[in-house]
């Protein structure tokens, strides 16, 4: 396939850096490009999942939105790897968390994604329930909160095809059966399309809920809080 994709109308590749931040929500990318870019040039309007390429600091990056859940980062990363010559994508996502330890605000950089959605499968064959992040990525990642002071937790996520589950308990076995951390929807199938793609992918989350004690943030706190997860990744402008 060429481009323009059926789901990015950008006609010129260098119009993307080769690495792309990738929040959930794509006015969550229209709000890094507002606070922190300059000379911004919006690549993607398709779908409302806009895409921006702009400077951070004098140095080049990309930021657009993956939309929910593992069927839509499914087709935007693939396009951004496989079509568009992107090297690195970067989800940026907020996330439930499973465990007390785990405090509204904090970040986790995500060292594997655990799964029962059948998307590597489908996709290349891939049958385990685990998918690894890119470890250089999080290196560099971690270097980079280290430089900046911001903690993060390390360890494993669950990425969930549910959002409402009707079974308010279930959420103990996949922390204290598979060992995650907390939930969100997207990573395993981004770390899945890297793998087939030869590519780079990691995952930094912001813990938006706690499943485990029910607290919630407000969408002002949500948006201080994020902005930590969203420093830490504009480090990779270059
Ligand atoms: O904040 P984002 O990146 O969208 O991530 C989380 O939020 C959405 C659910 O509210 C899902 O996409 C989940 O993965
Ligand atoms: O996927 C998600 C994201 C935030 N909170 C959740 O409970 N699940």
């Amino acid at each position: 396939m060429s481009i323009p994709t059926p789901h990015i109308e950008c006609k010129d590749k260098n119009l993307i850096s080769k690495t792309v931040l990738m929040p959930g929500d794509p006015l969550r990318a229209k709000f890094i490009a507002d606070t922190y870019l300059t000379d911004v040039v919006k690549f993607n309007n398709v779908r409302n999942m806009f895409g921006y390429t702009g400077n951070y600091k004098g140095k080049r990056i990309s930021v657009m939105g993956s939309g929910m859940g593992m069927p839509s980062i499914g087709i935007y990363s693939y396009e951004l790897f496989n079509f568009y010559d992107v090297e690195n994508i970067i989800r940026i996502g907020s996330c439930g968390s499973y465990t007390e330890d785990l405090k509204l605000y904090d970040v986790i950089l995500v060292d594997e994604a655990w799964s029962k959605s059948s998307y590597a499968k489908v996709q290349n064959g891939y049958d385990k329930d685990v998918i690894e992040a890119s470890k250089e990525l999080n290196e560099e990642i971690a270097k980079h909160a280290e430089e900046l002071n911001i903690p993060i937790v390390r360890g494993r996520i669950h990425s969930s095809d549910v959002f409402y589950s009707s079974d308010l308990e279930v959420y103990k076995s996949y922390r204290d059966d598979y060992g995650c951390l907390a939930a969100e929807m997207e990573s395993f199938a981004l770390f899945a399309n890297a793998k087939v793609s030869g590519k780079n992918a990691a995952c930094i989350l912001t813990v938006s809920d706690s499943i485990a004690t029910k607290e919630e943030t407000s969408s002002e706190e949500r948006q201080n809080a994020f902005t930590r997860m969203m420093e830490i990744a504009l480090q990779f402008a270059e």
